[in-house]
């Protein structure tokens, strides 16, 4: 993805431990206050990247330039960087107040200019009725929001945030997702956020990079992402889908023709379309598939038989089998209404060409 003007720019970054090869030629420029959000199964590289950003390990190759310094070399406290770690590293023994001046008091802030900071970080991530508490005595969602204030207040350029919702339960996480956001947009900082979880990462990101062995997979926007996937790693990791392997019968313009168990299908092309006879694999999310009663008019249609029904409360997973293709086989998510509706008679299923995007792999 190409930035103007980026505040952070990885430039051939590789990092190994023994064989293991942690990343490999790692480029990529983050745009000022944007919120990127590196995603991908454990073990991808995402805390090396986190942790080199950082200072507090070095790249065997390559360097980072922050609003144009290269601060390769450069030990933590002398980057304008500030992180927030998973268990949120607060002093016990220390009050919120007290917590939070921490990171202004090393600055060598006077005590006046300490107060004052603080209870304005306090107020705005409206914590002061916490401020003579021990972390102790929070919830987790309020220790999180101390750990986020301690890491602001002395107004880092970026901020890293390494799996920094992993302790909380379901429910309080995606309220303090919404929050966390919230306060990125108000604060326009520059956030870089590492998770392993697709849900969150889709909700909070500006950008996704999806990594996967040390290299980026794809970069985009959470819809990019989600509708239209790059590879079979990217469709498989974010949401559920169906893939479809077969073969390219054409391209034209906007679309790949292909077939599939017989049947002529139309996908988004990929970049660097492929050719005709190439063996394709294309991925259509399961929200996509509509159902209609006659045949649609819409460039993908066929005739299918239900098979299976999940009850999910406000919509159904519908297992089908494709009329005339044996072995083709779908999973759809419809309404609840619709899904209870259908039933031993073949239904038709239509889908756009944006819909189904044919995968690079
Ligand atoms: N200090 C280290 N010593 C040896 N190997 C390491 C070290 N740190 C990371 N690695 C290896 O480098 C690779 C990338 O690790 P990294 O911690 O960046 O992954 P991750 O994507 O953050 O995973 P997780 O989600 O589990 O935290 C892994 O194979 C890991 O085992």
């Amino acid at each position: 993805m190409t930035v103007q003007d980026p505040l952070v720019r990885i430039q051939g970054i590789s990092k190994s431990f023994g064989a293991a090869v942690a990343l490999e030629n790692l480029d990529l420029d983050i745009a000022r206050g944007e919120f990127v959000t590196f995603l991908g199964p454990s073990g991808c590289g995402k805390s090396t990247t986190l942790r080199i950003l950082g200072g507090f390990q070095q790249p065997d190759r390559g360097r980072i330039l922050l609003d144009g310094e290269d601060v390769t070399r450069l030990p933590p406290e002398k980057r304008h960087v500030n992180m927030v770690f998973q268990d949120y590293a607060l002093f016990p023994h220390m009050t919120v107040r007290q917590n939070i001046g921490f990171g202004l008091e090393l600055q060598g802030l006077d005590r006046a200019s300490i107060k004052r900071r603080a209870d304005e970080i306090m107020s705005f991530l409206e914590l002061q009725p916490f401020a003579e508490r021990y972390p102790a005595q929070l919830s987790g969602g309020q220790r999180q929001r101390v750990a986020l204030a301690r890491a602001l207040a002395p107004d880092p350029a970026l901020l890293l945030l390494d799996e920094p919702l992993g302790a909380l339960d379901a429910k309080l996480r995606g309220q303090v997702q919404q929050e966390l956001k919230s306060i990125q947009r108000r604060t326009s900082k520059t956030f870089f956020f590492v998770t392993h979880d697709q849900e969150e990462a889709l909700t909070m990101s500006d950008r996704i990079i999806v990594m996967n062995h040390g290299r980026v997979e794809q970069d985009g926007t959470p819809e990019e992402l989600y509708f239209h996937p790059a590879t079979r790693f990217v469709a498989e990791f974010i949401g559920e889908t169906n893939l479809l392997t077969g073969k390219v019968r054409g391209v034209d313009s906007d679309a790949v023709v292909m077939d599939w168990c017989g049947q002529t299908l139309r996908g988004h092309a990929p970049a660097g379309a492929p050719r005709t006879g190439d063996a394709i694999t294309a991925s259509i999310r399961l929200e996509r598939l509509g159902f209609h009663a006659q045949r649609p008019d819409t460039p993908n249609a066929l005739q299918a038989r239900v098979v299976g029904k999940t009850f999910l409360g406000s919509r159904m997973a519908v297992d089908l089998e494709v009329a005339e293709a044996e072995g083709a086989r779908l999973k759809a998510y419809v309404d609840t209404d619709v899904g209870q509706s259908v039933g031993e008679a073949p239904v038709w299923i239509g889908w756009d060409t944006d819909s189904m995007a044919v995968l690079r792999d």
